[in-house]
């Protein structure tokens, strides 16, 4: 059976005025051009260079998220003598509870060189950004870079060939010679942690980092429900067959493209757990125990062994669904 709790932070908080009054403000730059740009103007810019986010490094080593104001961008382009036209590029990801509008935008049309110079900041692979920021910064940069990449991607009408022009807020696109409207898609993805009541299964693609474990996952098929996906995806992948299934939450996300993972725990028959890889996507699957899960949670960043390779197995970063997944499973397999 498919439970879904009604836990979501969005349900506590929706009756505040403030966080009503910030969503109906989203609404109207997305349907309103002049209201948007107008909204650019005083707003602030993650900068991406061909959809890499610029971090910054702080005084104690770590990494942040720089949050450009506009009229700062404004005067970089101006130095690296561009037009500040560039600046209608935009997308808009979200704004602050004040109002102030907040953009994304790809310069990768600029030397990387002299924009880092100019940012005091370096632009780093996403899946490398991943380490190094904290959750809420990863969230943010994961949904500017997943918009950019959709409008890279879908610059031509799949009907007409025609170029598509997009609003300001970068929420839409329209082929003006079909009037077909495109918006941004999500491909829905469901990911189980799948355990027998005392071990939990992990498994690796051979195109996973060396040494690392997630749970099972796998895209929804045309016309399949979650609960279709989740028994289909582990009969295929594992040869198991699931009892029942409980969700547990969901997230964006943006690799290859973006998708909406779809979170869930499943328990297999008893007697039921014999592993059986079918296919060439798994290279190896196989059931932990609590301790040894403990132990990779522990580990921050994989170990290596003499030769550079894994020493120890270690599992996906804090920001992947499949972490907190694995972390839900060991807090509920505690005594209380
Ligand atoms: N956030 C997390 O914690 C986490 C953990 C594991 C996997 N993931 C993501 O889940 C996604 C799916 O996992 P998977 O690779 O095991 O899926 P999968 O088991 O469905 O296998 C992928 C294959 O499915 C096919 N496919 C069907 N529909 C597709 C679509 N819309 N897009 C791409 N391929 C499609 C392709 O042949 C592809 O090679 C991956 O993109 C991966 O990055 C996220
Ligand atoms: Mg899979």
């Amino acid at each position: 059976m498919l439970r879904l709790p009604f836990r979501s932070h969005l349900l506590r908080t929706c009756h505040y005025s403030s966080y009503v009054s910030k969503m109906r403000y989203l609404m109207r730059l997305k349907e309103d051009d002049e209201a948007c740009q107008k909204a650019l103007q005083s707003g602030t810019i993650l900068l991406y260079h061909k959809l890499a986010p610029l971090l910054r490094r702080t005084e104690m080593g770590t990494y942040e998220l720089p949050v450009l104001q506009v009229l700062d961008v404004s005067e970089i382009l101006n130095k690296l003598g561009k037009d500040k036209q560039l600046l209608n590029n935009s997308v808009l990801t979200g704004c602050s509870d004040s109002h102030v509008a907040q953009f994304s935008l790809d310069v990768g049309s600029l030397e990387q060189a002299a924009l880092e110079e100019l940012c005091v900041g370096v632009f780093m692979d996403l899946r490398k950004a991943f380490f190094l920021l904290k959750n809420s910064d990863v969230s943010l940069v994961t949904r500017g870079q997943a918009l950019l990449r959709w409008h890279q991607n879908h610059r031509y009408c799949s009907a007409t060939g025609q170029l598509t022009e997009r609003n300001q807020a970068g929420s839409q696109r329209v082929c003006n010679s079909s009037g077909i409207t495109y918006y941004p898609q999500m491909a829905p993805v469901v990911i189980v942690l799948v355990s027998d009541g005392k071990r939990c299964l992990l498994a690796r693609q051979s195109s996973f980092p060396q040494g690392m474990y997630s749970a099972l996952a796998g895209f929804c098929d045309m016309g399949e429900t979650v609960q279709e996906t989740l028994q289909r995806e582990v009969a295929e992948e594992v040869g198991l067959e699931l009892e029942s299934v409980r969700y547990s939450g969901s997230q964006h996300w943006p690799l290859p493209q973006s998708s909406l993972m779809i979170g869930c725990h499943g328990l297999v028959r008893p007697g039921s757990t014999q592993i059986n890889l079918s296919g060439s996507e798994l290279e190896h699957a196989r059931w932990f125990t609590l301790q040894e899960i403990q132990e990779a949670l522990q580990r921050k960043r994989p170990s290596r062994n003499s030769k550079g390779g894994p020493s120890a197995f270690w599992v996906p970063p804090s920001y992947a669904i499949a972490n907190q997944l694995i972390q839900e499973w060991a807090s509920q397999q505690l005594p209380l």
